[in-house]
């Protein structure tokens, strides 16, 4: 991988849904080893760009482009652009009931390591590959014959994504609000995996309301979103800022 080129250029976005203008000539460029924050006044459209680079279907691109490793991703399906290295961890992660988790989590592994012709895995051998990953989130084997968040707890189900992002070893984590929900041991547990998940070949772009998650990822940047829109950029700091002062400050 070329690490002098940015990992993720989005480049004077305008995205809408139902006729709605959500991004408004959105811009962000994110480098290989640079963990990024979103913040910003609920509806500001954070998820909304978590989504679209995730390419939900729903939101309608304008104008302006999305680069990952240089080349553009807008005409990509949501599964070739998980598989060249974008993974979504969801604000709500969805239940798939009748689906073991066990066989979910082999199923998305197997397909990257298809589009990578790299041989697929059998169950024994993934049960040996899951059991160091369930330790680095301290979770319990028992969730992998569970159906997927069928039941889970809103900490098990964040822990659950936080599990298949390491799985999956992805180099761009988008994690939307990941710590809501958490207890304080398991943001601490869930914030100790998702650093040791990064390295200087990858980035993550943490989605969050609350400076505490900052205490545990340090971020590079962290963007203030209003209307749309990155309107301020700061280092750590800045978190610790809105903490003290909220938003309007800004405007
Ligand atoms: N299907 C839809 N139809 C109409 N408007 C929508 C739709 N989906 C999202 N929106 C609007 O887009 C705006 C941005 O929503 P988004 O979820 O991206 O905000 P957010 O910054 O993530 O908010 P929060 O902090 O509350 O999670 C909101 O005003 C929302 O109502």
């Amino acid at each position: 991988m070329n690490l002098s080129l940015p990992l993720l250029e989005v480049k004077n976005l305008n995205v809408s849904i139902n006729n709605n203008e959500i991004l408004k000539d959105f811009n962000l460029t994110i480098n290989p080893g640079e963990i990024h924050a979103i913040m910003g006044p609920n509806g500001s459209g954070k998820s909304t760009f978590s989504k679209v680079l995730a390419g939900h279907p729903a939101y309608s691109v304008l104008n302006g482009d999305i680069f990952f490793k240089g080349s553009s991703i807008l005409e990509l399906e949501p599964e070739q652009r998980s598989h060249l290295g974008i993974f979504l961890a969801f604000q709500y992660p969805i239940e798939i009931p009748g689906v073991s988790n066990e066989d979910f989590l082999r199923l998305a592994y197997n397909s990257k390591q298809k589009f990578y012709n790299k041989p697929e895995v059998d169950p024994i051998e993934f049960l040996s590959i899951m059991n160091e990953k369930l330790q680095l989130v301290n979770m319990s084997p028992i969730f992998l014959s569970r159906n997927v968040n069928e039941g889970f707890s809103g900490g098990e189900k964040k822990r659950n994504e936080i599990l298949q992002m390491i799985l999956l070893d992805s180099e761009l984590a988008i994690l939307d609000e990941t710590d809501s929900g958490l207890d304080i041991d398991a943001l601490k547990t869930i914030s100790a995996g998702i650093n040791n998940f990064m390295t200087s070949s990858k980035s993550i772009l943490l989605i969050t309301h609350y400076q505490r998650l900052l205490d545990y990822i340090k971020p590079t940047y962290v963007h203030v979103m209003q209307n749309g829109q990155i309107i301020k950029t700061g280092s750590a700091n800045l978190a610790i800022e809105l903490e003290k002062k909220g938003y309007e400050w800004l405007n």
